[in-house]
């Protein structure tokens, strides 16, 4: 079954196409990530999803139902969460404050409960600081609950906005650049979490990747982008081998990695 429909999905700004006419389909409990060079259109694809821009033209269907129209917060309450290429975590704010945050987008209680003790909110408070140690647990985090946000290493601050994501628990996970910045032992921890988070937290995950590695090994389909639009898409043999794909990306990409 598909979890998110696309079709012929169009983005512009004035006189620049920044998305052209995109239609891609991605099954529920996949991996799939969307590739391309600086500047091709991935993130415009998510910022669409996720209700930050409006198409231009084309549908977004969500398990069947359309999302075109939907502001950010309704995007995320129909259960699409997402983490962003600049990590946007809250510095001042212990680790565990940060999942609870995440949490109150779906937690009952409302802010008067929770000013006015009241038992049926202090019950949901616990229950939330449980799942949230949980989360911070499955991501190695847990030593670090009670420090500063900011404190933590750059793949850690990553892991956490991963975990902070979660705890809204999304149907589909959107995750723009998770491995931007890391080092390669990070990157290796980074992989494995995600490649078992699926499973874990019935989450579906689409994610925008430079690190052609991790792509490789954790994705079940791959959609490639170059100048907004859609070159190829298919499994990672199907991707490598793809002439057009190492013509417009990955003959860069290697060359980059030679440099390094
Ligand atoms: N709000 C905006 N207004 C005008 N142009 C924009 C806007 N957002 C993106 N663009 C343009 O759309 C094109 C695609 O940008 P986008 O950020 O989606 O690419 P990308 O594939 O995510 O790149 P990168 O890998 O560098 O993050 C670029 O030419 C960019 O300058």
């Amino acid at each position: 079954m598909n979890i998110l429909e696309v079709s012929n999905l169009t983005k512009k700004f004035g006189g620049l196409t920044a998305n052209s006419n995109i239609s891609m389909a991605v099954k529920q409990g996949s991996i799939t990530a969307v590739i391309g060079p600086n500047g091709a259109g991935k993130t415009t694809f998510f910022n669409m999803i996720t209700g930050v821009y409006q198409p231009t033209e084309g549908e977004i269907l969500l398990e069947g139902k359309s999302i075109v129209g939907l502001k950010p917060d309704q995007v995320a309450k129909r259960g699409i969460s997402r983490t962003f290429q600049n990590i946007r975590l809250f510095g001042e704010m212990t680790v565990i404050e940060n999942v609870l945050v995440g949490m109150h987008t779906h937690l009952r209680g409302n802010l008067l409960g929770i000013f006015l003790n009241l038992p049926n909110t202090r019950k949901e408070e616990s229950e939330a600081e449980v799942e949230a140690y949980r989360l911070l647990e499955y991501f190695n985090l847990e030593p670090f609950i009670n420090e500063k946000a900011s404190s933590l290493s750059y793949g850690n601050q990553r892991k956490l906005e991963i975990a902070r994501a979660l705890a809204t628990k999304p149907k589909l996970l959107l995750l723009d650049e998770p491995a931007a910045g890391m080092n390669p032992r990070e990157t290796r921890e980074l992989t494995e979490v995600i490649q078992r988070m699926g499973k874990e937290f019935n989450v579906t995950v689409i994610l925008i990747e430079h690190d052609m590695k991790l792509v490789m090994e954790i994705s079940e389909h791959i959609v490639v982008l170059d100048h907004g639009e859609k070159i190829a898409e298919g499994n990672p043999d199907e991707i490598r081998s793809n002439p057009k794909v190492i013509e417009a990306y990955l003959g860069k990409a290697a060359l980059e990695l030679e440099k390094r």
